[in-house]
């Protein structure tokens, strides 16, 4: 928890007065909003659109102030957890089910950080299930579909013994594959299967990789450009 908490409130120093962020799910970004909103009791004024019902609740709990995505074309900020970073600055994401929000505010976005502890930093992508949202409609034939295409077994997220259901009304398959070497191919690949809304590799999305070391060290790697 203290590795989290010490990525997530890193990610303060990037925010500036007069700024519209974008706002992550999870428990490491869950330390960005509280200090945020800090930040904001003692003056600092920013706007937000957040990833998730959750996010939004704790947010509006706190004292910050929300917009709608339709309301804004671009962030200049947006700060997000993520299960897998690999030295690209490729993630795996959706750990949470936030992903398609996650994207949609990632995609309209200037810059996007991502906040982690060490353990989610990897080599190759691939040993945390891949998150794929998919519709509730012909679920089962969307996940023999994936598993035809891929070398990957889907399972059904489960939450209290019943299929875990996304703030957009859809299921997650978490498709357990072996090692992802190629991101960039899945990831534009597996949106094309009828019945997937989204996946949840980031590709050439993150910007800044803040990592929190379980001895008190943030260690901060940018995507070459
Ligand atoms: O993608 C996500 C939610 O959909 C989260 O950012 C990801 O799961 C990381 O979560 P945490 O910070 O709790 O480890």
């Amino acid at each position: 928890m203290e590795s989290k908490r010490i990525a997530g409130e890193k990610a303060l120093e990037y925010v500036q007065d007069g700024m519209t962020l974008g706002l992550g799910t999870g428990s490491t970004v869950y330390w960005t909003i509280v200090k945020l909103a800090e930040r904001v009791k003692e003056g600092l004024r920013v706007r937000c659109v957040s990833t998730s019902n959750d996010t939004e609740r704790l947010a509006a709990s706190l004292g910050i102030t929300l917009i709608g995505i339709d309301r804004i074309d671009e962030l200049d900020l947006t700060i997000d957890g993520a299960d897998e970073a690999d030295p690209a600055l490729n993630l795996i994401k959706g750990g949470g089910g936030a992903l398609l929000r996650e994207k949609m505010v990632a995609s309209i976005s200037k810059r996007l950080i991502i906040v982690a502890d060490e353990t989610k930093y990897v080599d190759e992508l691939g040993k945390f299930p891949l998150p794929v949202e998919i519709v509730t409609f012909g679920w089962e034939t969307t996940m023999r579909q994936l598993s035809k295409a891929y070398p990957c077994t889907p399972v059904l997220r489960m939450k209290d013994n019943v299929p875990f259901v996304t703030d957009n009304g859809h299921y997650i398959a978490d498709c357990r594959f072996t090692a992802i070497p190629g991101p960039e191919r899945i990831h534009s690949e597996l949106n094309t299967i009828p019945g997937v809304v989204e996946n949840g590799l980031f590709v050439h999305m993150a910007d800044t990789l803040i990592i929190g070391r379980s001895d008190g060290r943030t260690e901060i790697r940018t995507r070459g450009r």
